[in-house]
C-alpha cells in the first residue's frame, strides 16, 4: 500500500464581484500523486494551477468533489468505502504537506536558523531538538554556514533555499511548490533546480511543482500535467525521464540540449501557446 494524494472530480468556483459572473477556476479535475512522483504543472495564466495547489495544501476547499491523502490498496475511488474516503479527506493545512511560495514568505526579523525553526517552535519542540532538526535541513540546502545571517543578507536563491529548508522541517510527505524559482536569475535557478532534484532523490517526498518555464518543467518532473483555462482543467499528461537522467549523469547541459528534450519542449510550447491564443 503506498501513500497517495487524490483529487476526485473536483471543481472550484470563486464568487464573482457581480452576481452571475462566478469564476469556474477548476472543473472536472482528477489527479493522483503517489510516492516517488514529481508532478509538474504547466499552463497558460489563469488555468487554475495555484488553485489546484491551494486545494492540495488545504488552504481552500473544493466547491464539488474531494481530496484525500492516505494509503490505498490501489482500487479506484468508486470502489473505496465512503468511511475511508471521509477519514482521509483533506480538510485543511497539515504538517504532512509543506508549501514553498514564489516569494519566500520568511520573517525578516528572525535570522535564518530561527526562520527554519519557527514551525517547530509553534509545535512545542524543545530548543535543542528543533535546532538539531533545522540544522539538518540547512545543511541539506547548503546553508549551514549562514544560520546566524539576517534574511536581508541573503541572495534571492539563498532565501528560497531557506524557504525549502523550512518546508522540510516538519518532514512532510509532500512538498507543494508554487513557482518557487520564478524570481531567480538563470544561473541560480539552475542550481536550485538541481538542489530540489537532489532533495527529492534523497527524501523521496511527493512533489507538486508549478512553473511557467517549459524547460524547467521537463527537466524537473517525472510527470508533466498541462492545464488549460476556462474552465481550468488538466488536458494533457506526459511522463518524463530527464530529471532521473540528470541525477544519474549530473550533466544538465547535455540533457537540455538533447534532440529528445528539444522536441518535447517544442510540442509542449505549441500546446500552451495554442491555449494562450484562444483565451487572449
Ligand atoms: N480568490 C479568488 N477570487 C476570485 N477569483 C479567483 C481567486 N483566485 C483565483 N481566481 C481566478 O481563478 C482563475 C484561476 O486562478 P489561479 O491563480 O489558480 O490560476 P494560475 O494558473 O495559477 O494563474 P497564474 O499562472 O497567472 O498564476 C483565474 O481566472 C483567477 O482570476
Amino acid at each position: 500500500m503506498s501513500l497517495s494524494l487524490k483529487i476526485h472530480d473536483v471543481s472550484v468556483v470563486y464568487p464573482g464581484r457581480i452576481p452571475g459572473q462566478d469564476v469556474v477556476a477548476l472543473s472536472g479535475v482528477n489527479l493522483e500523486v503517489v510516492e516517488g512522483d514529481f508532478v509538474v504543472a504547466l499552463g497558460a495564466s489563469g488555468c487554475g494551477k495555484t488553485t489546484l495547489l491551494n486545494l492540495m495544501s488545504g488552504f481552500i476547499q473544493p466547491t464539488t468533489g474531494l481530496i484525500t491523502l492516505g494509503h490505498y490498496p490501489g482500487e479506484p475511488p468508486e470502489q473505496q468505502d465512503a468511511s475511508s474516503l471521509l477519514r482521509d479527506q483533506v480538510t485543511g493545512p497539515g504538517a504532512d504537506r509543506g508549501v514553498v511560495f514564489q516569494k519566500h514568505a520568511l520573517m525578516p526579523w528572525l535570522n535564518v536558523l530561527d526562520n527554519v525553526c519557527l514551525g517547530l517552535k509553534l509545535k512545542g519542540l524543545a530548543k535543542a531538538e528543533r535546532e538539531e532538526r533545522a540544522m539538518h535541513f540547512l545543511t541539506l540546502t547548503g546553508l549551514a554556514d549562514f544560520k546566524h545571517h539576517a534574511i536581508y543578507q541573503l541572495s534571492g536563491g539563498m532565501q528560497q533555499r531557506v524557504g525549502i529548508a523550512r518546508a522540510l522541517t516538519n518532514d512532510p510527505h509532500m512538498l507543494l511548490l508554487d513557482e518557487p524559482l520564478g524570481a531567480l536569475d538563470a544561473l541560480t535557478r539552475e542550481r536550485v533546480q538541481e538542489l530540489i532534484l537532489d532533495i527529492w532523490q534523497r527524501t523521496r517526498k511527493m512533489m507538486f511543482f508549478i512553473t511557467h518555464d517549459v524547460e524547467e518543467a521537463l527537466f524537473m518532473g517525472t510527470r508533466l500535467i498541462i492545464m488549460s483555462p476556462r474552465p481550468g482543467r488538466i488536458t494533457r499528461e506526459f511522463s518524463l525521464e530527464f530529471g532521473r537522467r540528470f541525477l544519474a549523469s549530473r550533466d544538465a547541459r547535455a540533457i537540455k540540449s538533447s534532440s529528445e528534450f528539444i522536441a518535447l519542449r517544442e510540442q509542449v510550447l505549441s500546446i500552451i501557446h495554442g491555449d494562450e491564443e484562444v483565451t487572449a
